[in-house]
């Protein structure tokens, strides 16, 4: 069997070049710890302006105490942080105008209506209703103007918080788990929002539970574990650095079970996944033959390495935020 260990040493998670403009944030050398709880122990952090950046990590890991400390809801016990060149703690309120931070369904206004609630986000902001109105339109919740906050889907609800926290325009926008619990249709149509507002140039800093996402939607991700960044880069690169270096098959475990599949030459690995039995293999001509003889080739899939895959190797985790 193949062993997993999480590697020990922190990553500093240095940002592309640019050309002389302040990083969008960068953490310096971060620690925080509640009591005896050590959330966060020394993360260095470098984003770029304009980039659609994700914290992912199991759940404990610092990733709501790194997003709050950037967002300047929280300080630092030690370390620097900035946020387009400026420290976000004590809270600073010229900062205040080029961040927006996605609020939970939680803290909605329930009974104001969607337009109701957006003009009145957009109010304390100095933005006028017209453009809180647009920003509303924008993110297909015109229709739903009149609906009270507690009345809508969870998709608009979600909508509508990620609508109020950049009707402003923000520079940076905070997106805590943005996704969680929509339907596959509502993620999808949140995505492609979520694309318009990196095409605009603005930087993306957001956590999730959907590792397929995060592939699909951040520039770079950094996987956060016990309070230090344990990887960090791109999804491709992350992906092709921790690839298993064995070809692996997915196979009905109805068809064939792990111990079965173990037994076979030149299998290195199997392992049970859901209903299927995973099998990894470095004399993949071999193995196929075998096992299509045995279950039929029909039934075997080949299986690329996922971002799920390197997190799964990385933490030892399965993914749950
Ligand atoms: N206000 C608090 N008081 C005491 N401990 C806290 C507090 N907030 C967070 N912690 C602890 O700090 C650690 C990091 O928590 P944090 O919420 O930042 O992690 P997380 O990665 O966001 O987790 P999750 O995915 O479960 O939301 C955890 O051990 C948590 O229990």
């Amino acid at each position: 069997m193949m062993t997993i260990t999480a590697p020990t040493t922190a990553v500093r998670v240095t940002a592309p070049a640019e050309s002389g403009r302040t990083p969008a944030v960068v953490a310096n050398q971060v620690t925080k710890s509640y009591g005896a709880v050590r959330a966060l122990d020394g993360i260095d952090l470098t984003i770029s302006r304009g980039e659609f950046f994700g914290i992912l990590g199991p759940n404990g890991a610092g990733k709501t105490t790194l997003m709050e400390i950037i967002e300047g809801l929280r300080s630092a016990d030690s370390g620097q942080v900035a946020v387009l060149g400026r420290s976000p703690w004590p809270r600073d309120l010229q900062l205040l105008g080029s961040l927006g931070v996605q609020t939970q369904a939680s803290s909605f206004f329930p009974s104001l209506t969607a337009l109701e609630h957006i003009t009145t986000v957009a109010t304390l902001y100095g933005v006028s209703a017209q453009k809180a109105a647009h920003t509303l339109d924008r993110f297909g919740l015109w229709d739903k103007k009149d609906v009270t906050v507690e009345k809508l889907s969870g998709g608009q609800q979600r909508r509508l918080a990620i609508a109020a926290a950049v009707t402003h325009d923000p520079e940076v926008i905070f997106l805590d788990e943005p996704t969680a619990a929509l339907d596959p249709q509502a993620r999808r149509e949140l995505w492609s929002l979520l694309d318009e507002l990196r095409a605009e140039g603005r930087t993306i800093l957001y956590t999730t539970h959907y590792l397929d996402e995060a592939e699909r939607l951040c520039d770079r991700v950094a996987i956060v574990d016990a309070g230090r960044v344990i990887a960090a880069g791109k999804p491709h690169d992350l992906i092709r650095e921790h690839s298993s270096p064995y070809v692996q098959l997915v196979i009905s475990r109805d068809r064939l079970d792990p111990a079965s599949a173990a037994a076979v030459p030149g299998v290195v690995n199997a392992r049970e996944e859901g209903a299927s039995t995973i099998v990894e293999t470095d004399r993949p001509e071999d193995v196929l033959v075998t096992l299509g003889q045995r279950v039929g080739f029909d039934n075997i899939h080949t299986r690329a390495t996922t971002l799920e895959d390197v997190y799964l190797r990385l933490t030892g985790k399965e993914y749950s935020a």
